[in-house]
């Protein structure tokens, strides 16, 4: 699907490099040695994406489909072979230079940071002024922070440890954006915030994609102001890619809304499950895969565990994610065919 996008695309008809690509990405959480549970099923499986610089890409999928888990992947979050992610060229997760310089920004979750000696992943609600944070970030065009703190309506004497869950959202967006980001993810950031403050984001990014070229990828259950906003969307379920479409194929396909479009996709999948799993209870298999450490496991465990030499992890790595299980339980593209 995404290689017929690709394919289509003036820019890769004349060779230049997509600005992300990602190549039969497959990746399985850890267990708790560090390796995945014998017999586990890659949780992103055979995933393939090409995107260009300005493309404003919609990320959708039910819970659970794996839209973080792929968003982290492609901030350098986890890691994963170099060649089954490049961002502007390199590998997200090696080339620490991508996400230090601002040209790569991962927006996502709570805001949290590693504070010495305070400990890992401490919450920013310390007592601190929004105008400390804003200002405290060196080598910032003045403007842009100028333009940030106006769209976020961000007041500087905000104190962080005491303003709303949406006021702290905001500061949180606009750092991640004082950069001049190339490639933007984000990870549903917008649920706090209020209506008007989601619109001007909303607005603020697509203009940061017409004339800057910036690509984003937004991962968002929440459709309300999206109708005319990307320009691609692409569907994930059950960590497989779905389909990746420009906005304008998905209104040629769909007389719906875009939300009843995804609506009815996600409907479709379900339907799809529950025969599925309707199947697997008929012929005395249990109805739910069974699941080890968060994992998918197929089959049965006792005899696919034999098999764990062989399920893609290097030895002496924290995340590798080579291809693993073939017989993964669900056909790829299954959700289009109609
Ligand atoms: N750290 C982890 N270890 C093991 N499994 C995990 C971990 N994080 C997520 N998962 C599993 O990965 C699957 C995909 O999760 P992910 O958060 O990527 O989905 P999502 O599409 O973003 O869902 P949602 O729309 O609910 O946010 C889920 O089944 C989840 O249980």
């Amino acid at each position: 699907m995404a290689d017929e996008r690709y394919a289509n695309s003036a820019v890769a008809a004349e060779g230049i490099v997509p600005v992300m690509e990602v190549k039969n990405l497959s990746f399985t959480y850890p267990g708790i040695d560090g390796h995945p549970p014998p017999g586990s099923a890659p949780l992103i499986d055979g995933f393939c994406l090409s995107v260009q610089a300005g493309d404003l890409c919609l990320l959708v999928g039910s819970n659970g489909a794996g839209k973080t888990t792929i968003l982290k992947i492609l901030g350098g979050k986890h890691m994963v072979e170099p060649e089954m992610v490049r961002i502007l060229g390199r590998s997200a997760f090696h080339d620490t230079a991508l996400t230090s310089s601002g040209d790569l920004s991962y927006l996502g979750g709570e805001w949290r940071r590693d504070v010495a000696f305070a400990g890992f992943e401490v919450s920013i609600q310390m007592d601190v002024s929004a105008e400390k944070m804003v200002y405290g970030v060196s080598g910032i065009d003045p403007r842009r922070r100028d333009e940030l703190i106006k769209v976020l309506d961000i007041d500087l004497s905000w104190r962080m440890h005491k303003v709303s869950d949406g006021q702290r959202r905001r500061v949180q967006i606009c750092m991640g954006l004082l950069k001049p980001f190339k490639v933007l993810l984000l990870d549903e950031i917008t649920v706090d915030l209020d209506v008007l403050a989601r619109a001007n984001l909303l607005g603020y990014l697509k203009k940061e994609c017409d004339e800057r070229g910036a690509t984003i990828i937004y991962a968002t259950h929440i459709f309300d102001g999206l109708e005319d906003w990307p320009t691609h969307v692409v569907y994930v379920a059950h960590g497989k890619l779905q389909l990746a479409l420009p906005l304008q194929k998905v209104k040629e396909i769909s007389n719906l809304s875009l939300m009843r479009t995804v609506e009815s996709w996600l409907r479709k999948e379900r339907d799809e499950d529950r025969r599925k799993r309707k199947v697997r209870k008929e012929s005395g298999l249990p109805e739910y895969e069974k699941l080890v450490d968060g994992s998918r496991v197929t089959g049965d465990p006792a005899r696919v565990a034999a098999r764990v030499m062989n399920n893609g992890w290097a030895a002496g790595r924290l995340h590798s994610t080579v291809a693993g299980e073939e017989n993964f339980f669900l056909s790829s593209n299954r959700v289009l065919r109609q």
